[in-house]
């Protein structure tokens, strides 16, 4: 059967090598430890380790029900939430999506838009704006049904559905993922008898993508999301603790960046060659950022698009300070085939690729880049991905988040918390004059 594969070939000789990866085996094993019998730091957010075997059917079809609703009802749904409540299903979504779907339409499937990610006030006006003469619904996620980005869109896209469909009709196109009882979404939802979905307590919101957090908005966009559950529980099996440290990739992969990030390579570049893989670059970076940097420690995960950015980013990379390294996720087979045609006048040069294919050229960038980031003293992981699909998808999703659990405990932080985010939260509520902050508002506003 064919997967996901990981090869660290290019990622060693120069900054580490073969045997510095191997000697994180016994480290890794250990982790593998922790993480499964529930022993390390943060074991009560583990739920997400067994996720894909567990999902039973009763769940898939709940939820498969819910967005039928939804998608007979709708001709756009608003996803509305933030992090770990909105960068999985975006991420999905956008990889299996054609690039101008929103141009185009997408058949029977409804529109899949996205807010609550953000603050922008002309944003949310034009999302409005956008509405008015739509047959919409809502999906309103937040684990802690506290945070304030969704919370605000929510408020101005509830009255905005109410005002349009009435207060009854615009309860069967709202659906509410949340937690079981705590929360003000949770009470919200009561209140007003939405249709929920839980979000385990056991699984935090970057881990969440296989709860319906993720799943209920791929299922509204019309993705199988059997398919993608399926792939992730082969990766659960490939990246299980019974599987030796150089057969398992989520080991190898999360071994190779500790080493590399020890010799000092300190930032990790998720490189893609196809743009439909830039929502999956963002939720890897808050996958591997709030799980690893803590305690003045941790890679700073970043992306890159090629080659677009090849024309921006890539003199730094070729050339600039020598603490990055480059993991490339390598899509193999397109959905679609372009090929160059003849030009008799041949006054741009491009004849000699006439009758080749799009996808030639850019596999030549990749591997010329390659070499020559690799030349340039920039290690090189790639993870080769068959083709874009719901299956191998769901297979990077679980490899991604498992290797992130190793990496985490190999750094020796909690991966599962993100203390670090309240910060900003709190002198914001303290500047806003939220009750209950008197004493932090004060204390700020004498700072300004
Ligand atoms: O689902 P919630 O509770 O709204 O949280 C959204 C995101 O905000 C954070 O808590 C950080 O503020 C993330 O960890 C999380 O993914």
């Amino acid at each position: 059967m064919e997967t996901i594969r990981v090869n660290i070939g290019k990622a060693l000789g120069g900054a580490v090598n073969e045997k510095d990866v191997f000697a994180y085996a016994k480290a890794v094993e250990e982790s593998m430890v922790k993480l499964h019998e529930g022993t390390g730091k943060g074991n009560d957010f583990l739920g997400w380790l067994h996720l894909p075997s567990s999902i039973t059917e009763g769940h898939l079809s709940e939820i498969e029900t819910a967005a039928k609703q939804l998608r007979d009802r709708c001709d756009v749904v608003v996803v509305i939430g933030i992090g770990g409540s909105y960068l999985g299903a975006k991420a999905v979504i956008e990889a299996l999506s054609d690039s101008f779907v929103q141009l185009k339409g997408s058949g029977s499937n409804p529109m899949v838009l996205f807010a609550g990610q953000n603050i922008g006030e002309d944003y949310l006006y034009e999302l409005l704006d956008l509405l008015k003469n739509k047959s919409f619904g809502l999906i309103n996620i937040s684990k802690s049904g506290t945070t304030t980005e969704p919370a605000i869109a929510f408020r101005l896209l509830k009255k905005e559905l109410e005002s349009q469909v009435g207060e009854g009709e615009a309860k069967k196109r709202i659906i509410a993922v949340t937690d079981a009882s705590r929360g003000a979404l949770r009470k919200l939802s009561d209140i007003e008898g939405y249709k929920t979905f839980i979000i385990p307590d056991n699984v935090g919101g970057r881990f969440s993508v296989l709860t319906p957090v993720g799943l209920l908005p791929i299922a509204v966009a019309g993705f199988d999301i059997r398919k993608l559950v399926a792939g992730a529980e082969i990766m659960e099996a490939e990246c299980g603790i019974d599987i030796p440290f150089d057969k398992n990739p989520a080991a190898v992969y999360a071994a190779t960046r500790n080493a590399l990030y020890r010799a000092g390579k300190k930032i990790e570049i998720l490189v893609n060659f196809n743009p439909k893989l830039h929502y999956f670059a963002e939720w890897w970076k808050q996958l591997y950022g709030e799980s690893e940097g803590k305690d003045h420690k941790g890679i700073f995960p970043t992306s890159v698009d090629f080659t677009t950015d090849l024309h921006s980013m890539g003199q730094w990379i070729q050339d600039g300070e020598r603490t990055i390294f480059e993991t490339v996720l390598s899509v193999e087979k397109m959905k679609h085939n372009v090929s160059i045609p003849k030009d008799e006048e041949d006054l741009d040069g491009l004849n000699y690729l006439a009758g080749r294919r799009v996808d030639e050229v850019n596999k030549m960038a990749e591997l010329g880049t390659q070499i020559a980031h690799v030349d340039g003293g920039v290690p090189n992981l790639k993870i080769s991905i068959p083709e874009i699909s719901e299956k191998y998808l769901g297979e990077l999703i679980y490899f991604f988040e498992k290797a992130c659990g190793i990496s985490g405990y190999l750094l020796e932080v909690n991966p599962f918390d993100q203390p670090g985010v309240e910060a900003y939260k709190k002198n914001m509520f303290a500047l806003l004059e939220k009750p209950g902050y008197e004493d932090a508002t004060k204390a700020i506003k004498a700072r300004l």
